[in-house]
């Protein structure tokens, strides 16, 4: 399979390749078994339909206007005009907005193309290979555990987010531990608590204001010697300021690296779609320090800024691994750069 379209390993949706193409036996994936529990439960559509309704708000802005500009009109300097002010005006952001202009100018050249309509589908591949610009980091059995480190600012819904991943693992057969590394604020050890005792998992925690680090490497030796499957920390969004919590984020991949020099295996960015543009300010400063292995987007049912996945793949290359559309423990789910952009479409 093409590296550039593997958006996600955990992906349903490129399951058949992946299951024909692999012939390794002593690795398993979750998307694997994501699929086969995804097929009995669910179809293609369903989850497209899905990703429809989710995208609803961010529809409102784009959709209308851009099937408007493409409706029998012919291809001239005004239109590429008008798709570059409704793609900004749907947060994709001016720097990738100007990119696929470019591209779009080019390609419809070269193509010589002549009709709207085929510049209209030449658009959505154009987005769709935008999205896809990424590869994530495989789940393996042989990384046991498998440790996810979870970072994001507060109420970004990193805590809501775990309680949804650990229900996703463990209905994939996963044992799952979970580290109550976010010790600044009482009420997310209440949240994990409530989360670990919903999924039926340990939660690993102590008092608040102790050292975040410290429970972390013990939910890592944990794990170690009760062979689970993946380790899910939580960590705090707001310290004393942001030198402090990158600080003490560094603190705790440092000291995981103790046990095992590849911790943690994911560091997942959890990030608020709802903040528009200005995620990219905290993709930079997460990535700069800690170096962010994928991205989680949250609340993408409430927000007409969804348009922003676009900024945030093209400029910092970094997968969107799963996205949040609800406050269910089952509104997560892997992200698909196809479905995403034909739902925006639609
Ligand atoms: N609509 C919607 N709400 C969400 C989603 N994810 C989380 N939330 C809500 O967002 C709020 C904040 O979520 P938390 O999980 O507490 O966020 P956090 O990042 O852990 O915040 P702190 O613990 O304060 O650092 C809660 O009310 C969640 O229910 C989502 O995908 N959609």
């Amino acid at each position: 399979m093409n590296q550039k379209n593997k958006t996600g390993f955990f992906s349903f949706f490129n399951f058949k390749k992946e299951t024909t193409k692999k012939k390794e036996t002593n690795k398993t994936s979750l998307t694997q078994n994501n699929e086969k529990n995804f097929n009995q439960t669910n179809t293609s559509k369903n989850i497209f339909q899905i990703f429809v309704n989710t995208l609803k708000k961010t529809k409102e802005k784009f959709n209308i206007t851009i099937k408007n500009l493409f409706y029998k009109k012919k291809i001239d300097a005004k239109l590429f005009k008008d798709i570059e002010e409704t793609l900004i005006k749907s947060d994709i952001g001016i720097i990738t907005t100007q990119k696929i202009i470019h591209q779009l100018i080019q390609q419809a050249d070269y193509q010589q193309l002549k009709n709207a309509n085929e510049l209209y589908e030449l658009l959505k591949t154009i987005m769709v290979n935008i999205l896809n610009q990424t590869t994530t980091i495989q789940y393996s059995t042989q990384k046991k555990p498998f440790f996810i480190l979870i970072v994001g600012v507060n109420g970004s819904g990193k805590t809501t987010t775990i309680g949804k991943l650990t229900k996703r693992y463990k209905k994939k057969g996963k044992s799952v531990l979970l580290a109550a590394g976010d010790t600044f604020r009482a009420a997310a050890i209440d949240q994990l608590l409530f989360w670990s005792k919903k999924n039926n998992v340990t939660l690993i925690h102590n008092k608040i204001n102790s050292d975040p680090a410290s429970i972390i490497f013990d939910a890592l030796s944990s794990a170690k010697s009760k062979n689970i499957d993946i380790v899910i920390a939580d960590t705090a969004g707001r310290v004393q300021n942001k030198i402090h919590l990158m600080e003490e984020l560094k603190k705790i991949i440092r000291v995981s690296k103790k046990i095992n020099p590849n911790f943690p295996h994911e560091i997942m960015l959890v990030i608020d779609a709802c903040s528009g543009q200005n995620v990219l300010d905290q993709v930079n400063t997460f990535n700069k320090n800690l170096g962010i292995t994928s991205l989680i987007i949250t609340k993408l049912d409430g927000t007409a800024k969804g348009g922003v996945i676009f900024s945030v793949i093209d400029q910092y290359k970094i997968p969107v691994r799963y996205i949040g559309i609800g406050e269910k423990s089952e509104d997560l789910y892997t992200f698909n750069a196809q479905h995403f952009v034909n739902a925006l479409f639609e």
